[in-house]
C-alpha cells in the first residue's frame, strides 16, 4: 500500500511577538492561514524509516535523518511503540527557509501518511501534541485553514473567514534562519520593553466578512524588522508588489518570501505577472483546507 499525503503550505497574516520565555522561545499571537501551494509526502512499508526527495526545491533540501519527515515518522512509531518502517518519498513545491513552513509540512504530511500506512488512527490531540514536539508550526501544518495560534504557535483556535481572499508569493533566492531573524529582532528591540502578543479583533472582524479593505490596514510581521535588517533587498521587493497594485505586502514569518494581498483572483493573476516581467519568481495563491490523505 502506498498512502500520499498533500500538505499545504502557510503565511502569516499578523505575528506579534513577545517577550522570550524560559524555554529560550517568543510567546507569539499570530494568524496562521494555509495556502494553495503544497508539499507531498508519500509512504510506503519498509524495515526502516528513510526518505528520498524530488521536485523543484530537492537540492535544499536535507535527505537525511535531519529531514523532518523522517523525524516525525521515527517519533510516531516510537510513540506507538512500533518497530515499522516506511519509505517516504517527499516532493518539494514549497521553498525552504522561506518562512512557508514547508519542513512543517513535511513533518505533517508524514505524520498523517504514517498513521494510515501503519493502522495506528491516532486521535487528532495525540498527533497534536507529537507534531508540537518536532516544531513549533507543526500542528498548524496537520490543521491547516486558518487559525489564531499562541504559546509558541501551537496552540491552535480555528478562524473563521467569510470568503475567498487572493495572495501573491514573492519568493526570493536563497533561504533565511528561522533562529537568527528571531535573535535580530531581539537585538533590534534590546532597548525596548517587549509587550505581550496579540491578534487585534480587528483582523479577525475583517477575516470573518472578507473585507480585504480593512484586511489591508491590518497585515503585520514583528519579525519583519528584523528580516529585513538580514535581507535589505525584501523592501524593494515590497515596494514593488505596492507599485504593482497589492492592497498591501508583508513578509511571511521569518521570511524571506513576501506576500500581498490582492483585490481578487484576476488582480492576483495580473500582480503575479507583473511581478515575473521584474523579475521576481511570483504565484498566485488561495485560502485552502486541511491535509488531504489518499491512498
Ligand atoms: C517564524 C514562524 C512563524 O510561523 O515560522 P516560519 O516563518 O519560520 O515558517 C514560527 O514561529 C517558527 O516556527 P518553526 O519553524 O516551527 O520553529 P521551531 O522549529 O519550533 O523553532 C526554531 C527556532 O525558532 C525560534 N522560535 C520559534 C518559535 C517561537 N515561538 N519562538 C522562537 O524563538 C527559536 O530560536 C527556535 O529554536
Ligand atoms: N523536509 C524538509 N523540508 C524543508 N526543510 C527541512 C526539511 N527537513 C529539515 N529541514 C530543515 O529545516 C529548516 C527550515 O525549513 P522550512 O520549514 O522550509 O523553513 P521555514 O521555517 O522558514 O518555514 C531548513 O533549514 C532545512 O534544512
Amino acid at each position: 500500500m502506498k498512502v500520499i499525503a498533500r500538505v499545504p503550505a502557510k503565511i502569516n497574516l499578523m505575528l506579534s511577538v513577545g517577550p522570550v520565555r524560559s524555554d529560550g522561545f517568543h510567546e507569539l499571537a499570530t494568524v496562521f492561514h494555509a495556502v494553495s501551494l503544497y508539499d507531498e509526502v508519500s509512504a510506503v512499508h519498509a524495515d526502516a524509516v528513510s526518505v528520498s526527495v524530488s521536485g523543484p526545491y530537492a537540492e535544499h533540501t536535507p535527505a537525511d535523518e535531519s529531514n523532518l519527515a523522517v523525524r516525525a515518522a521515527r517519533a510516531l512509531a516510537r510513540r506507538a511503540r512500533l518497530r515499522s518502517g516506511a519509505l517516504l518519498r517527499v516532493h518539494k513545491a514549497i521553498p525552504v527557509a522561506a518562512g512557508l513552513a514547508g519542513g512543517s509540512a513535511d513533518a505533517a504530511g508524514a505524520l498523517l501518511a504514517c498513521d494510515r500506512l501503519w493502522g495506528l488512527r491516532m486521535p487528532e490531540s495525540r498527533l497534536s501534541a507529537l507534531a508540537a514536539g518536532l516544531g513549533s508550526d507543526v500542528p498548524f501544518a496537520l490543521s491547516g485553514g486558518t487559525a489564531v495560534g499562541t504559546g509558541r504557535g501551537e496552540r491552535l483556535r480555528p478562524v473563521p473567514v467569510g470568503g475567498s481572499l487572493h495572495w501573491v508569493l514573492a519568493f526570493a533566492d536563497g533561504g533565511l534562519s528561522t533562529p537568527e531573524v528571531y535573535r535580530r529582532l531581539d537585538d533590534l528591540r534590546s532597548d525596548r520593553k517587549v509587550p505581550a502578543p496579540a491578534v487585534p479583533g480587528e483582523l479577525l472582524a475583517a477575516l470573518s466578512s472578507a473585507d480585504v479593505d480593512a484586511l489591508a490596514g491590518l497585515l503585520h510581521n514583528d519579525l519583519q524588522e528584523a528580516a529585513l535588517a538580514l535581507r535589505p533587498a525584501l523592501g524593494d521587493t515590497l515596494r514593488a508588489g505596492r507599485e504593482l497594485g497589492a492592497l498591501a505586502g508583508i513578509v511571511s514569518g521569518s521570511g524571506p518570501t513576501c506576500v500581498f494581498l490582492a483585490r481578487d483572483g484576476v488582480s492576483a493573476g495580473a500582480l503575479a505577472v507583473g511581478l515575473a516581467s521584474s523579475g521576481t519568481c511570483a504565484s498566485a495563491v488561495a485560502v485552502t483546507g486541511p491535509a488531504t490523505i489518499g491512498t
